[in-house]
């Protein structure tokens, strides 16, 4: 196989060679290596219509319940080289003049200007290496994407044919550009086969009746031309499946690894399909499509359903799961450690997160090519959660415009209760990294298409057809986002507000079928005779016998046809009231390239915020449309001609490439910084379990809110389960252990929820009152402080509590809390901060109290009293009481294991104060380093003074029930195994086995 260029250069001595291969077929799955001979020639795929669906790249066409399974998972976790084409040369002319026009001279303009473009930016994998160093990078890139580039048709025995699939464009030309000799990556597509057509009948796999022909209109009814006029075409029958034996799905499987252009490896989605030892059966193919097209995409651009029983909705969600499970699955088949795996769209968000449970380390990153809703939005969506979760096994998600990204980030705040800002998500232990990656086109492509013998011809043709009269032209899919109602209706409008310019202008639109099942309700029937109404309408109001100001295809056309149309317009016209990124837009700016047709361009299309330059409308503004056309057609031909400049250069520049080029630069970068970021490790049980055994005398201190109980909306909810107190007091049972509960929390609250359990101790209010394990009474150790302080406080706290919905005071005997656990997360956090500075500035410096921001919460207490003076204090008491007891064993006259475990900004005063009683390392510490295990409950990741972290409260309990010998963990690890009551290494090896599995 050829090499890439820099494998050629081995020489180059760079410091991180791939460890893989680089262009072997040890990247194919195993049946497919070395089978490189007979392999039949396939479409280039450049060589795709662009007649459907690509208008949008959004939209290209394409279980169980989420359970814990997730949340316990760890994670480690060209204008640039080329100067814009100047408006003027030397002699004055616009740039356009200088441009010959015809086939050839524009191939040549437009690959000298991108050649340009690209030249100073090639990219090499040690520029990659050079981002992030430390990164063990393989050199090759998996791309996941719901459809395989070709649309398949199957003849049993033969050869499959391939044609290009429609649509998508961008996203092809990526895969492209990745897999050629241009990009220094080794590249592969793990994608679904899409419905599979066959022409003929096929045979039976054995013992099954025999089938008769499948076609793929019938499978997905919405792709079958739409009845613009009222004629439906005629529907093929329906058939109960389609049989393609092993042999067939090889040969198949061998053609797309061995494409020219793009190395595919098909997905095979099938009931039964987790066999497929003898073959696989294909029945509703369209299934795997429905949930994400039906509820999906729909909601992502702000539509909805009507609400079901959600029994249609349960089978749908179940296929999709599924669907991601076997993209899983085939992922992981030829995924080797430092490739990267990049997930496209909407159809795949669950991957992100089964990759990362079943590859804790893999490199993850996601692009959304469609809308994102805000979170008013997305939270109608009975599956929010999981759809969220699956995302956020990424590392680095991209999107099409800012306004996506900060929907994400705030679904993240809002419905899963995530920390986020602009540039990511705290989640799970780890950052996932949000950006904002505007897709471009291959310009250069599609200029070399744009200007064929055969469009010039068409392009001759349209304009002789349509002499003296001004062009507008319009191609969009049919389906309610691309707002072909509104354009017919601004286009009425603008005849009615404009006479001067009837019969001189004619809207030519061009509307291709839906791919998506969208609707499901007959929305798109519905769509298509509103359509046909209005252009009766204003063919009969505004036509003549000789002219209709509208021209409607309601079909696909050919890629010459689609170039000619775009170059021979005077305006290009987008609509839609909803798009991702409009690549239709793109290309007419090509097309434009010497003639400067205006390009008007909807506000609500994700394109809007790329191409400034635009004119730029809101489609419901009938009149203002109406009004932007006119400007566009009376627009003076210099200003044209600047707009059109200034266009030209950003597609050019900001291409396809550089699109893909941008994401995997910082891909690496946030993979790179994401090793230099602190990393607390994980808390070693078994380590702790042998000191724990090895020591006569033992201290623990567990916080509450967050460590021994999750946070919950309401604080009084946080109420202790049956298993922490089982364990609490099985601890405390031990007479070698003192088992204390040092929170923030009133006496009246730890004595009710707590206090039965007499052998525990506890400090409340952050260290004011105390008391003593097997006591009732409590020690009030700020009775001497002077509290007025708390009036002041509760003035301020008041005032937020008025401003901020939700939010509410919790009055304690010293401590005081405003909590905004239940109010809008974004106000709240922002308001917290507010008062925070506030009782700084105010009441802080005039009494010695501290002002402590908590989990939604914002704390007031005196200063001289805290969690860490507790945690002193106890230390040096149980000490004090050892050494009374003037025993021989130098080790038994100090504690031999303290262990001490909180989640937020309070207990690191424990953690601060357990640090300098456990120094210096030479014997005289008041408790020895190795037997203090300080345990910060949260992310890896968390600024701590803690020695160790667990995730989660579950953790915390398993570990105490661990050391307390309480099975029923739900692990199996422990039972049976502490109840020995030895310290065997049998049986501590036991434990251990059990735990990375637990981990
Ligand atoms: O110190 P802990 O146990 O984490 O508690 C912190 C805070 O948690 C909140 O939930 C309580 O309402 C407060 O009263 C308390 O101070």
């Amino acid at each position: 196989m050829a090499q890439k260029p820099e494998d050629q250069q081995g020489s180059k001595g760079l410091p991180h060679r791939p460890q893989v291969p680089l262009r072997n077929d040890s990247f194919l799955p195993p049946h497919l290596r070395s089978s490189v001979t007979a392999v039949p020639v396939t479409p280039d795929i450049t060589q795709e219509t662009y007649e459907s669906d690509n208008s949008n790249n959004s939209s290209g066409g394409q279980g169980p319940s989420r359970g814990d399974y997730f949340s316990r998972r760890v994670l480690d976790h060209a204008i640039a080289a080329s100067p814009a084409p100047d408006s003027t040369n030397r002699e004055g002319q616009s740039f356009h003049n200088k441009v010959t026009v015809g086939a050839q001279e524009g191939k040549k303009w437009m690959n000298r200007l991108t050649e340009a473009t690209m030249a100073g930016r090639r990219e090499s994998m040690s520029e990659f290496r050079e981002i992030s160093p430390d990164l063990a990078l393989s050199g090759n890139i998996i791309s996941a994407t719901f459809n395989i580039p070709h649309s398949l048709k199957y003849r049993k025995g033969s050869d499959w044919e391939l044609t290009p699939r429609r649509g998508q464009s961008a996203l092809f030309d990526s895969f492209s550009y990745l897999s050629s000799d241009d990009s220094p990556w080794n590249h592969i597509v793990v994608a679904w086969t899409g419905e599979i057509e066959t022409p003929t009948d096929t045979p039976s796999p054995p013992g099954t009746p025999p089938t008769t022909t499948v076609h793929l209109s019938a499978l997905n009814h919405l792709s079958k031309p739409v009845p613009i006029d009222g004629v439906a075409p005629p529907t093929p029958p329906l058939v109960d499946g389609l049989w393609i034996p092993r042999d067939d799905m090889l040969r198949l499987e061998n053609q797309l690894s061995h494409n020219k252009r793009i190395k595919t490896i098909p997905v095979w989605l099938a009931d039964d399909s987790d066999g497929l030892d003898e073959g696989i059966r294909l029945k509703d193919q369209a299934r795997w499509r429905r949930y994400a097209e039906h509820d999906l995409y729909t909601l992502f651009h702000y539509r909805q359903h009507e609400p079901t029983d959600g029994r249609a909705e349960r089978v749908q969600w179940a296929d999709y799961y599924r669907m991601n499970q076997k993209f899983a699955n085939r992922i992981l088949e030829v995924y080797k450690p430092g490739d990267i795996v990049i997930v496209h769209d909407y159809n795949l968000m669950l991957l992100p997160s089964m990759l990362r449970q079943r590859s804790p380390h893999m490199y993850i990153s996601f692009y959304l090519h469609s809308p994102f809703p805000s979170s008013e939005f997305l939270r109608c969506l009975p599956r929010r959660k999981e759809v969220l979760e699956g995302v956020l096994g990424a590392n680095l998600v991209g999107f099409q415009s800012y306004s996506y990204s900060r929907h994400f980030a705030s679904c993240c705040t809002r419905i899963l209760g995530f920390p986020s800002d602009t540039a990511g998500i705290d989640a799970y232990g780890g950052r996932v990294e949000i950006g904002v990656f505007p897709i471009g086109i291959d310009a250069t492509k599609v200029a070399s298409l744009a200007w064929t013998d055969e469009v010039n011809t068409k392009y001759g043709n349209l304009k002789k057809l349509y002499e003296g009269k001004k062009v507008i032209v319009g191609r969009d899919r049919l389906d309610t986002v691309r707002g072909v109602a509104q354009k017919l209706m601004a286009f009425e409008r603008f005849l009615e507000m404009y006479p001067e310019w009837r019969e001189k202008v004619v809207l030519i639109q061009v509307t291709s079928p839906t791919s998506i099942e969208e609707e499901g309700d007959g929305s798109e029937s519905k769509i298509a005779s509103r359509v046909s109404e209005l252009i009766m309408k204003i063919n009969g109001m505004y036509g003549s016998l000789g002219f209709s100001p509208v021209q409607h295809y309601a079909q696909y056309i050919s890629q010459e046809e689609y170039f000619a149309l775009l170059r021979a317009a005077d305006i290009g016209l987008i609509t839609s009231v909803r798009d991702g990124m409009n690549t239709t837009s793109l290309e007419y700016v090509i097309c434009q390239r010497d003639t400067a047709g205006p390009l008007i361009l909807s506000e609500f299309s994700g394109t809007a915020g790329s191409l400034k330059d635009a004119i730029h409308i809101n489609p419901w503004d009938l009149s203002g449309v109406a009004e932007a056309i006119n400007n566009a057609l009376l627009m003076p031909k210099d200003k044209r001609e600047a707009m059109q400049n200034s266009l030209l250069a950003h597609v050019t520049s900001k291409n396809v490439q550089f699109w893909i080029v941008g994401f995997l630069r910082r891909l690496v970068n946030v993979l790179g910084s994401r090793k230099n970021i602190i990393s607390t490790p994980l808390l070693d049980r078994s380590e702790m379990l042998r000191r724990y055994r090895a020591a006569k005398k033992r201290l623990f201190m567990f916080d509450y809110d967050g460590t021994l109980t999750p946070i919950v909306r309401e604080p009084s909810a946080a109420v202790p389960s049956e298993r922490v107190i089982t364990s609490l007091k099985a601890l405390a049972a031990d007479p070698q252990n003192a088992v204390w509960i040092i929170s923030g929390r009133d006496q009246e609250f730890l004595s009710h929820h707590l206090g039965h359990i007499s052998g525990l101790g506890f400090s409340a209010e952050h260290g004011s009152f105390m008391r003593n394990p097997g006591s009732t009474e409590w020690e009030n150790l700020v009775e001497k402080f002077d509290m007025g302080w708390q009036e002041e406080v509760i003035a301020v706290f008041q005032k937020y509590t008025d401003k901020v919905p939700g939010s509410f005071i919790e009055r304690k005997r010293c401590a005081l809390t405003w909590h905004y656990r239940l109010a809008d997360p974004e106000q709240g956090l922002h308001m917290s901060r507010e008062c925070q500075k506030e009782l700084e500035g105010t009441v802080a410096r005039k009494w010695d109290v501290e002002v402590m921001p908590g989990k939604a919460n914002i704390e007031v207490r005196p200063t001289f009293i805290n969690k860490g003076e507790i945690a002193k204090r106890l230390v040096n008491t149980y000490n004090a009481e050892l050494k009374a007891l003037e025993s021989d064993d130098e080790s038994a006259r100090k504690l031999e294991f303290v262990l001490c475990m909180g989640d937020d900004f309070t207990d690191e005063d424990m953690f601060r104060a357990l640090n300098g009683l456990s120094a210096p390392n030479d014997g005289t510490a008041e408790v020895e380093a190795e037997n203090t295990f300080s345990v910060t409950v949260g992310a890896s990741t968390k600024v701590t003074l803690a020695r160790w972290h667990v995730l989660e409260p579950q953790d915390v309990i398993e570990c105490v029930a661990l050391l307390a010998g309480v099975g029923g963990s739900g692990t199996g690890a422990t039972d049976g195994v502490l109840s020995m009551g030895e310290n065997n290494l049998a049986a501590l090896a036991a434990v251990e086995d059990h735990i990375p599995e637990k981990l």
